[in-house]
């Protein structure tokens, strides 16, 4: 996989602070050479590692929740070196303090979305999403959420943005993407996401452990640990 520079990833460095607080979009974070790259990995060098759910497919990589009662978290997918350098920028340019541990790839086809729903605790209050090909609307709703709830803020993520969802944006709402063909009047096309975030580290010891584990991982796609994450990811969205 050929290296990326700096240079290469970035285009522009523009930041757009946004409500609620915490919420900032980067427009053009990527350089169209760079956003074709990774939906290129994705659709073909990655294109054995989605797992289908019910409104979109996701690919996991590095550390991901398994929910057993008890909240145990386990290696997925070896984060590969294309998206590890994207994560390490992040880093770089101060959007984020650590380098991201857990990250989830989502593809949705046009008229998909996410339900609203919070990133949680486990995580530190940052996450870093990176759309790819296609624009969309992501909506912030109150944590009070009924049928009839509206979004109280909303923001449109442009292909190749960066879009930070950090302190009161991260802690105090929910945010999800609306089933829907276009997002006033601008038509969405098949759109793949990278969400970027931290979970704290897991004791030493369990740490190597895990990591040991990691290739094996790798090696099976629909591994019975892969399987209860998806239904896992089932049950929250
Ligand atoms: O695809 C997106 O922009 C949102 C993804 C998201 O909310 C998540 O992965 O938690
Ligand atoms: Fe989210």
């Amino acid at each position: 996989m050929p290296e990326l520079s700096p240079a290469s990833i970035i285009n522009s460095v523009e930041r757009v602070p946004l409500c609620p607080p915490g919420l900032t979009l980067v427009p053009e974070y990527l350089s169209p050479s760079v956003e074709s790259r990774l939906a290129t990995y994705f659709r073909e060098e990655a294109s054995q590692h989605w797992i289908r759910l019910s409104n979109r497919r996701v690919i996991l990589y590095g550390l991901h929740f398994v929910s057993n009662g008890s909240g145990h978290r386990c290696y997925t997918r070896v984060i590969p070196d294309l998206i590890r350098q994207l994560a390490e920028q992040l880093v770089a340019d101060g959007y984020q303090n650590q380098v991201a541990n857990h990250i989830l790839v989502n593809e949705y086809r046009v008229g998909q979305g996410i339900m609203p729903h919070e990133d949680g605790p486990a995580f530190l209050p940052n996450a870093a999403i990176i759309s790819l090909l296609s624009g969309t609307v992501l909506d912030f709703y109150s944590k009070e959420l009924t049928a009839r709830s509206k979004p109280v803020a909303s923001v449109y993520l442009p292909p190749r943005s960066l879009c930070m969802i950090t302190e009161e944006a991260y802690t105090s709402y929910l945010h999800g993407i609306a089933e829907r063909n276009a997002d006033e009047g601008v038509p969405r096309s098949d759109r793949i996401s990278l969400t970027f975030r931290y979970t704290a580290q897991l004791p030493e010891a369990t740490r190597e452990a895990a990591a040991n584990q990691a290739p094996q991982a790798e090696a099976l796609s629909h591994s019975s640990k892969e399987k209860r994450i998806l239904q896992f990811l089932q049950r929250r969205k």
